[in-house]
């Protein structure tokens, strides 16, 4: 079942002249699938995931999510369709240092309004111990390691369980051996059915995935399914 249809998306920047980044973007994202989307740096990969990610409306085209249709939709709706069913990892943590690893993960929950902050509490533990940091819980943010911090983004990520997980460089930032680590989440999480949409320069990473959509010019090029 499809749980996201980009339909012919067309971007355009005007910076200084006329630039068209997204040339007619049209894919479709199972439940449970996990994609990796490549190409070139400046091919239009961010800004891709950028429309996906509902921040940016300014686009032609349709995109369909969970059933939804996001275009169109006030800002308002946006912000929380994205609380509600995204969760983003991005190649920086964003995480706020003075915070514990818990307090960080259980932020998101809280905004989101619907579980009391003894629910959102034991949920955050819980997605600690799913990505291996539960003895890190109260440890500030900005006594972790890039990888251990990169671990709780994860967690906050998954915090509402959200339909899809949205990546952008997501071990961008990490040495081989935290990208390892990081990887071998995100392909847990896949195994147990998050659907995950990662932007990579990571060629392992790409072939890890189920599958591959490589762009070039603004363009989908190719896409490759990976037999695991
Ligand atoms: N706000 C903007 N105004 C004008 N041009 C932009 C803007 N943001 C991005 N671009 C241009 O759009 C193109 C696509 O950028 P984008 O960041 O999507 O590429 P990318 O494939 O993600 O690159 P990278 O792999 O280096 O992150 C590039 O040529 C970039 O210079």
């Amino acid at each position: 079942m499809s749980v996201l249809s980009a339909q012919n998306l067309n971007k355009y920047f005007y910076d200084p002249e006329k630039f068209h980044v997204l040339r007619d973007v049209s894919f479709d994202v199972q439940r449970g699938e996990f994609l990796s989307i490549v190409g070139k740096s400046g091919c239009g990969k961010s800004t891709l995931l950028y429309l996906l990610s509902t921040m940016d409306t300014d686009y032609e085209g349709q995109i369909t999510m969970a059933g939804t249709t996001l275009t169109g939709r006030s800002q308002d709706f946006l912000a929380r369709f994205r609380n509600e069913h995204l969760g983003f990892v991005f190649q920086f943590h964003f995480l706020l240092p003075e915070f514990s690893a818990l307090q960080n993960v259980m932020l998101p929950g809280l905004k989101l309004g619907k579980y009391s902050a003894k629910d959102v509490e034991e949920r955050a533990m819980e997605k600690l111990r799913l990505i291996g940091m539960a003895e890190y819980a109260h440890k500030p943010a900005s006594k972790l390691s890039g990888g251990q911090q990169q671990r709780v983004a994860i967690a906050r990520a998954l915090i509402n369980d959200p339909t899809i997980i949205m990546g952008d460089e997501p071990t961008g930032n990490l040495d081989r051996a935290n990208t390892e680590n990081v990887f071998a989440i995100f392909q847990d999480l896949a195994r147990k059915g998050q659907t995950i949409i990662a932007v990579t320069h990571d060629s392992d990473f790409a072939a890890g995935s189920d599958r591959v959509i490589e762009m070039s010019d603004g363009q989908i090029i190719a896409t490759h399914e990976n037999s695991h």
